[in-house]
């Protein structure tokens, strides 16, 4: 029998009063897939996006989740169950606590239904403390770990909060312009962390950078005007005239 997709979005709508941000979309993506959707400013990514973790709710359509063996309606879940059953999503504000270690802001996330000071002052078992080290060494923080989030540039804060998603240990992380606001460097740097991600889970990103599309993407979903008008490999869809015309073509994007 065929595996299910881990995500499978069926013929979602999703109105604002009356406005169809998103008409009738529809598309899978495979455990351990990097699929991003692209697309003109106001085209319905960053609404999806919400919809998959549960801050929009869909007016019509579904949204399904099937990590080993489950099934779950996340069109029909609160956030917060969404992301115990493994949706995690970076916002693009941050979220580390400023006047915590780095270090802390790991250990706030890991024993996360404790208050803030219970959680300092726990005892972590020695498999949450290998969990922080795991992640630590993931994203490079290793050496930095001792200081306060304001001693790292832009792209070691966007790395620490994917830090901070992985300690749940995902199916799914769901990003919004992961490189927004960073040089080629530490752009380069997480194209590579997220090839390395793709081993442990699979990532929807919602990006502009059609060069960091490129690099990292396993297949692409093109929206415009809420709806898809085209999916595939980068390849296949910078070709695509329509999407050409309506996006990759225009300079102000
Ligand atoms: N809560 C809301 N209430 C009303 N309209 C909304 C709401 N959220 C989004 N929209 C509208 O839905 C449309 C899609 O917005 P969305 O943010 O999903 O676009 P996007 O493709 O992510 O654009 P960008 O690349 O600029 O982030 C836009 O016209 C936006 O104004």
């Amino acid at each position: 029998m065929k595996n299910k997709p881990l995500l499978e979005i069926s013929h979602v709508s999703i109105t604002f009063d009356g406005f169809h941000a998103i008409s009738d979309v529809s598309t899978t993506v495979q455990p351990n897939e990097i699929r991003f959707f692209i697309g003109p400013n106001g085209a319905g990514k960053t609404t999806i996006l919400d919809a998959i973790c549960g801050k929009n709710k869909i007016s019509s359509g579904s949204i399904t989740f099937n990590p080993d063996q489950h099934h779950y309606r996340l069109d029909k879940l609160v956030d917060y169950k969404i992301f115990r059953d493994g949706v995690s999503r970076k916002f693009q504000t941050p979220s580390l606590f400023p006047g915590l270690t780095i270090y802390d802001n790991l250990v706030l996330a890991v024993t996360r239904n404790r208050s803030v000071f219970n959680a300092l002052y726990a005892k972590l078992s020695g498999e949450q403390r290998d969990t922080i080290d795991e992640i630590l060494d993931f994203i490079g923080l290793q050496d930095v770990r001792n200081e306060l989030p304001f001693v790292l540039s832009h792209g070691q804060k966007q790395w620490l909060e994917i830090g901070l998603l992985m300690v749940s240990r995902p199916k799914l992380i769901l990003l919004d312009e992961p490189c927004a606001g960073m040089g080629r460097k530490e752009t380069d740097k997480t194209e590579v962390l997220l090839h390395q991600l793709k081993q442990r889970c699979a990532v929807i990103c919602v990006e502009h950078d059609m060069a960091f599309c490129e690099h990292v993407s396993d297949s692409v979903t093109v929206f415009h005007e809420g709806r898809i008008i085209d999916e595939g490999s980068f390849q296949k869809v910078q070709s695509n005239p329509e999407v050409i015309s309506v996006y990759l073509g225009r300079s102000e994007e």
